[in-house]
């Protein structure tokens, strides 16, 4: 089941350095929302403290909460490892495990969550995983071979796979499309929009026109100057957010005029 994510007051150190500042923002289920901002301005370091990922850098930590559904990610019964099963995650680089089969490599979550899976069970897993993640055809007659023999666009969708073999309830995509060809960019958009249906995504992206193509939410972060923490500055449905946002900084940001 897709989940909401409710953030209050959220403050991200690395250390004692602030990087992210006072985040207030719901992000809903079952909907496409994008994080837009200058570099620097804290997007990937927000993004990762939506499955605790964030604090698996020494000293680095939140005050603040997330609320998954009304429960609290921080909250002192919550496994890290639990929430990361429940919160998956997909990098700007597609990283399967070379030597891995594909087979292996979408089952690579299961396998770290120590869950045994019969034979059956795995084939089924594999077949639906790769289905969702639009690479069945392109891969079910060489399931044993290498992920590193796949293109990188269908590098990143077997990535995509394996996120979701684990059957998350939030996709956290940290620019999943920098490192693709136009094309392939253009497959995982698809993608993205198919796989709302079931899951609530939030996507980082330096591309304009991606997230007014794939969003329906848009949250713009921004920096008060040098060394001065990341900001949210407004969010909101995507179209308002594009035409007629309430603040200056997200209209010069849109049209290309800083960042
Ligand atoms: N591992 C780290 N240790 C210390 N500071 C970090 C670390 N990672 C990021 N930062 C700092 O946190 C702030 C936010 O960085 P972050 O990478 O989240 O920004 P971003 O908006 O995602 O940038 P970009 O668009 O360039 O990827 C920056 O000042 C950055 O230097």
């Amino acid at each position: 089941m897709a989940k909401s994510i409710d953030v209050s007051d959220l403050n991200i150190y690395y250390g004692d350095f602030l990087a992210v500042e006072g985040v207030n923002i719901t992000i809903p289920a079952k909907s496409v929302t994008a994080f837009i901002g200058p570099s620097g301005c804290g997007k990937s370091t927000f993004l990762r403290s939506l499955n605790r990922m964030h604090e698996v850098i020494k000293g680095a930590h939140v005050d603040g909460k997330v609320l998954v559904d009304g429960n609290d990610l921080y909250g002192a019964d919550m496994d890290p490892v639990n929430v990361r099963r429940l919160i998956g995650m997909v990098f700007q680089r597609p990283n399967p495990f070379p030597t891995m089969s594909i087979y292996d490599n979408v089952l690579a979550g299961q396998k770290l969550n120590s869950k045994k899976l019969k034979k059956s069970e795995a084939d089924t897993t594999v077949e639906r995983a790769l289905r969702q993640a639009g690479l069945w055809a392109e891969v079910k007659d060489r399931l044993e071979r290498p992920g590193s023999g796949l293109s990188g666009g269908q590098q990143q969708r077997l990535c995509i796979a394996r996120a979701v073999a684990v059957q998350p309830e939030i996709l956290l995509m940290d620019e999943p499309c920098s490192a693709l060809d136009p094309i392939s960019t253009s497959v995982i958009e698809d993608l993205i929009h198919e796989l709302k249906t079931e899951y609530t995504i939030v996507i980082v992206t330096h591309n304009m026109q991606q997230a007014a193509r794939v969003s329906d939410d848009t949250a713009f972060f921004n920096l008060a100057g040098v060394g001065q923490p990341g900001k949210l500055v407004e969010s909101g449905r995507t179209e308002k957010i594009f035409s007629n946002p309430d603040n200056p900084a997200t209209e010069a940001y849109i049209q290309g005029r800083f960042g």
